[in-house]
């Protein structure tokens, strides 16, 4: 059995809120692998079907090891009970990156859908990352699947 690595990662508070009424984004159980995001917005905020809209989570992180990255997901019951996914699909955190994190939150759904203040919107995990750093060649040693792809080996 191995435990998760910890990391500190450094966090500007952009609304006050965050650490008082609303709790910081924590890991909820020693195993979770994401912490959740919260929606800093001032006033309860109706998606409509098909609608996107960008979410202040009312904080600002800066991972500053370009080793890391942080990805954002969205939350399983949110995404499939209520179709509130994420517009960018994924949201990546560049480790560079200081400006507010937001998340782009999606109802791909057929109903409205209201967010309050502080609800718990997209989760967010680190992540390892490797940079490609690319060499031109003109021939790749044979593997066996060559160029087969996109469903190639069928279904079963
Ligand atoms: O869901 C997201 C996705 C991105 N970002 C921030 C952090 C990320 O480092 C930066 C840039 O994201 P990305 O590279 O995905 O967007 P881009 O459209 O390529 O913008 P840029 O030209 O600024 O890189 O925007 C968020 O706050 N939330
Ligand atoms: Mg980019």
């Amino acid at each position: 059995m191995s435990l998760a690595r910890r990391q500190k990662v450094q966090v500007k508070i952009l609304d006050p809120r965050l650490g008082s009424e609303f709790p910081l984004p924590a890991t909820a159980t020693p195993g979770s692998a994401g912490v959740d995001l919260r929606a800093c917005i001032d006033a309860p905020l109706s998606l409509k079907p098909g609608e996107t809209q960008l979410i202040p989570t009312g904080m600002a992180m800066y991972i500053g090891d370009s080793g890391l990255a942080a990805l954002l997901l969205p939350r399983s019951g949110l995404g499939h009970k209520n179709g509130i996914v994420l517009g960018n699909l994924t949201g990546l955190i560049d480790s560079d990156y200081q400006g507010p994190l937001m998340v782009s939150l999606w109802n791909r759904g057929n109903q409205d859908f209201e967010i309050q203040p502080g609800d718990r919107i997209a989760q967010m995990i680190l992540v390892p990352v490797i940079q490609p750093e690319f060499e031109v060649v003109d021939t790749f040693v044979d593997s066996e699947r060559g160029a087969a792809g996109f469903g190639s080996s069928g279904q079963r």
